[in-house]
């Protein structure tokens, strides 16, 4: 097997920070963290940023990290600062052998600091670079919904391994996708998954807990036979991607059902279980660059899956060009057998508009 502690390592690591948000979630549920604080969001960011730059860190000192936060504004907040260490020193796996390969507790408030500074590489084409997107789907997040613990390792542009920690997705694979399922303030039974991939071996979906993790299946998309009966899901934000437009290449295909709307890359997650079909992500300002981030771990696990990613004109997308995908446009990922007939419908739609 390639990349065996790598994958490994990634996820542990995204496991021990699921468990930090999910603490975050409810502390927020409590009351405890007040509203004018605003901040669930951000302290969940930057503690699960530094709990896995400190575990790639230790494991592999001369990789580098993109990762979608930096501390400098945080070194000026103390009492924010020392908030978000409460929680990172205390965040543990249950199994201690676990915790011990990813380097332990942080010992310092200063060493998270700079474990979350060192997720500033500025990406590329060359070496070993994680992906990191500590908190997908913010809005999600703090509102109980869907969103994701997102991590990928990328060798000379190319994903080798991604992971994807869900924690309110649910462990059964046949469960229908709808918006919202599980809440994030407990260890709620039935809820949470961890999706992994490594390039050429296929993609695997685990339960997300706090012990060793072990177990789990093969997954794959599910074979759509007749595409009018596909699963769509789209993202909840109509800024992120156009709900119009998708509803127009919906139609256009014949699909009958609504689609589902979910934050996060737990959309590429439910499209590789087969639980959805057709994630589409349609541009809705021209200048906007999507973040590698938002994108590493899902395209792998779903290809892996036997899906197809590409952008809306059919393009791979390009990893190797910085932190942003500033080649590609958009996102259309499906089972491979109905990714052409997918892609055809959208190219129809698009370029009417044009
Ligand atoms: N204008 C625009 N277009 C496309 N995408 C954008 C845009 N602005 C932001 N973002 C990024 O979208 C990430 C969340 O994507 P989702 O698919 O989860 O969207 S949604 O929350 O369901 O709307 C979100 O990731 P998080 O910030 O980690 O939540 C952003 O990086
Ligand atoms: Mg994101």
């Amino acid at each position: 097997m390639a990349f065996e502690k790598e994958l490994k390592v990634a996820q542990l690591a995204v496991a021990r920070a699921s468990i930090l948000t999910k603490s975050v979630f409810a502390e927020k549920a409590k009351g405890t963290i007040s509203k004018e604080d605003k901040s669930p969001v951000t302290i969940g960011d930057y503690g699960a940023q530094a709990l896995i730059i400190a575990a790639i860190k230790h494991n592999f000192p001369e990789d580098e990290v993109v990762g979608e936060e930096e501390a400098s504004t945080l070194r000026e907040q103390k009492e924010l600062s020392s908030k978000i260490w409460n929680l990172v020193k205390d965040t543990k796996l249950s199994d201690e052998d676990s915790d011990t390969m990813l380097g332990g507790p942080l010992k310092t408030e200063d060493d998270m600091l700079n474990a979350i500074d060192a997720g500033n590489s500025a990406g590329g084409a060359k070496g070993r670079i994680w992906a990191l997107d500590p908190i997908d789907g913010t809005k999600g997040f703090l509102r109980g919904g869907q969103y994701a613990v997102c991590l990928a390792l990328m060798v000379d542009g190319d994903v080798k391994v991604g992971v994807l920690g869900c924690p309110n997705l649910p462990i059964d694979d046949s469960e229908p996708l709808k918006e919202d399922m599980g809440a994030a303030a407990t260890d709620k039974e039935g809820y949470g998954v961890l999706f992994s991939a490594v390039q050429g071996e296929g993609a695997r979906i685990q339960p997300l807990t706090r012990g060793a993790l072990s177990g789990g299946h093969s997954i794959s998309v599910k074979k759509v036979t007749d595409v009018t009966q596909a699963v769509m899901c789209e993202s909840v934000e109509a800024g992120h991607s156009s709900k119009g437009d998708n509803a127009e290449i919906a139609q256009k295909l014949g699909v009958t059902g609504k689609p589902v709307q979910m934050d996060s890359q737990a959309k590429y997650g439910s499209v590789a279980r087969g639980a959805g079909d057709i994630y589409l992500r349609l541009p809705v300002r021209k200048d906007y660059q999507e973040k590698i981030w938002d994108h590493a771990a899902g395209d792998l696990i779903v290809r892996e899956a036997g899906g197809q990613v590409t952008d809306i004109h059919g393009n791979r997308l390009n990893f190797s060009i910085g932190r942003t995908l500033r080649d590609n446009k958009g996102v259309v990922a499906t089972p491979a057998n109905i990714h052409a007939q997918v892609l055809k419908a959208v190219g129809e739609v698009l370029s009417a508009k044009i």
